[in-house]
């Protein structure tokens, strides 16, 4: 039996929540009266997600390539067990290996009020990652839509562990939106040598952006004024929050960003990076959360 089938005998419930093939992927949709949402299995990672009476929150870019082994250009790709280059071995995949790799699912639970419940795992595994930490990723897909990526840490040993939930948000226009909640944080600036700056007004991006605020775990909102919109982010177990536009070069030399894809896409990313990674100690855990909720603007 092809993994299709099998996951549809398991899992799928009528009309409400199927299985998809995508290029090499296969996409688990769910669909019910609170909106839409797909997730790959591979990565475990969401590429949709339309509240019901909502624009788009999660953006995908159009040139996304859906192969094995190769992380989607937008959705929601999760980050671990480090976050950006890895600290030590230059040649080793940037931003971990989770996100590139299959999850197993475990559970697909939708309550009478049709909030879908659905949860991964995925065993840590890469053989240059010789420890034993299970990771589980919860979704509640919702009004609002939350999640928890969980850590074990079942080794012997202390082990350090960088994480983000790299959330790709789609926007009216990258120049009209602002992300406020970051105020008078510090930061470091990546694009200018890694600088610890602060600023004292709401974000506005009108050029190539990539910032690691540290010590920060307030929520933040995109506040999108031609939609009318704002998307709030709570999160729980974070304490740095990456913003990230890559803007017209750096697009380019991406390649899977799509024409003017940058346009329409922030990320404000839910992380433990830079000096904020996690340390485990043998039987310990940690889980990293977020929920994001969407308001319409009334003025
Ligand atoms: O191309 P990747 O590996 O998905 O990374 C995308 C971006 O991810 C962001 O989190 C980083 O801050 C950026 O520096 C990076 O370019």
């Amino acid at each position: 039996m092809s993994d299709l089938t099998v996951l549809t005998s398991l899992f799928s419930i009528p009309n409400k929540v199927w299985f998809e093939e995508r290029g090499e992927l296969i996409l688990l949709v769910v669909k019910t009266t609170k909106g839409k949402a797909v997730i790959s299995l591979q990565g475990a990672h969401l590429t949709k997600w339309i509240p019901a009476g909502h624009k788009p929150v999660i953006w995908l870019s159009e040139d996304a390539e859906f192969k094995t082994g190769k992380s989607i250009r937008g959705g929601i790709p999760i980050c671990w067990p480090w976050f950006g280059a890895h600290p030590d071995q230059s040649d080793l995949p940037a931003h971990g290996f989770a996100r590139s790799q299959n999850w197993t699912l475990q559970s697909v639970d939708l309550n009478e009020e049709e909030d879908a419940t659905i949860t991964f795992e995925f065993d840590g595994g890469a053989d240059y990652w010789p420890f034993n930490t299970p990771l589980s990723l919860c979704f509640v897909i919702s009004d609002r839509l939350s999640m928890s990526l969980t850590t074990r840490n079942k080794s012997e040993q202390a082990i350090t562990i960088g994480s983000a939930l790299h959330t790709y948000f789609e926007i009216s226009s990258v120049e009209q939106i602002s992300i406020q909640g970051l105020e008078n944080r510090p930061f470091i600036d990546t694009l200018d040598g890694n600088k610890r700056k602060t600023e004292t007004t709401p974000i506005t991006i009108d050029a190539e952006i990539d910032r690691i605020y540290l010590d920060e775990e307030d929520t933040c909102v995109i506040v999108d004024q031609s939609w009318q919109r704002e998307i709030k982010i709570e999160k729980s177990g974070s304490h740095s929050t990456v913003v990230w536009n890559p803007w017209v070069a750096k697009s380019e030399r991406m390649g899977d960003m799509g024409s003017a894809g940058y346009t329409h896409m922030v990320c404000v990313e839910t992380a433990n990076a830079a000096n904020d990674v996690i340390t485990l100690g043998p039987g310990a855990e940690h889980t990293l959360g977020v929920t994001y909720s969407v308001f319409t603007l009334t003025t």
